[in-house]
């Protein structure tokens, strides 16, 4: 939950762009060939008409029930590592890869974040705090 939390509201991939082929039908609408097409996923994240009146709120709790419970009307709006035939294919490994980095720091230290750190998330290829995350860790 708290994962999902982060990717939710810091995803590190904020846009997608693609390309149609071939004529593509999306609901009602025609697309052509050859039009391109930006999924802006950082933009859909933080949406109070998909997530609700706390869309910018760190709250892990809203995937309690997954990923489709965690939007107000079970709409799919989570795109952190894209969706469909591309989808990510080290999505797996990355959210196995933290969960252990996580669990195997935790078993000896407590953290904290510094008083130093300052919230500004900044837009480099990918998403990452400009001035670093300077964490306190204290030996448990
Ligand atoms: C938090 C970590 C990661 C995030 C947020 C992420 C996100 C993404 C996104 C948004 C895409 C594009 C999906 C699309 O075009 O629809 C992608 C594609 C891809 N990712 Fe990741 N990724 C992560 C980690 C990894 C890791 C660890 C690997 C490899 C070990 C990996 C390998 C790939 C590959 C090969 C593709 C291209 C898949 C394709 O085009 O068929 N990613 N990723």
């Amino acid at each position: 939950m708290i994962l999902y939390e982060v990717l939710r509201l810091y995803p590190p991939v904020v846009m997608l762009n693609k390309q149609t082929y071939k004529t593509m039908q999306l609901g009602d609408v025609t697309i052509p060939p050859g039009v391109l097409l930006a999924l802006p996923i950082l933009f859909i994240h933080h949406d109070p008409g998909i997530w609700g009146p706390d869309a910018t709120e760190f709250k892990p709790t809203r995937f309690a029930e997954g990923i489709s419970k965690a939007t107000k009307n079970g709409q799919l709006a989570f795109f952190p590592f894209g969706w469909g035939p591309r989808i990510c294919i080290g999505q797996n490994f990355a959210l196995l890869e933290a969960k252990m980095g996580l669990s195997m720091i935790l078993q000896h230290f407590k953290f904290e974040l510094s008083e130093k750190y300052q919230h500004a998330p900044h837009l480099v290829l990918g998403l990452h705090p400009q001035y670093g995350t300077p964490i306190k860790f204290h030996r448990i």
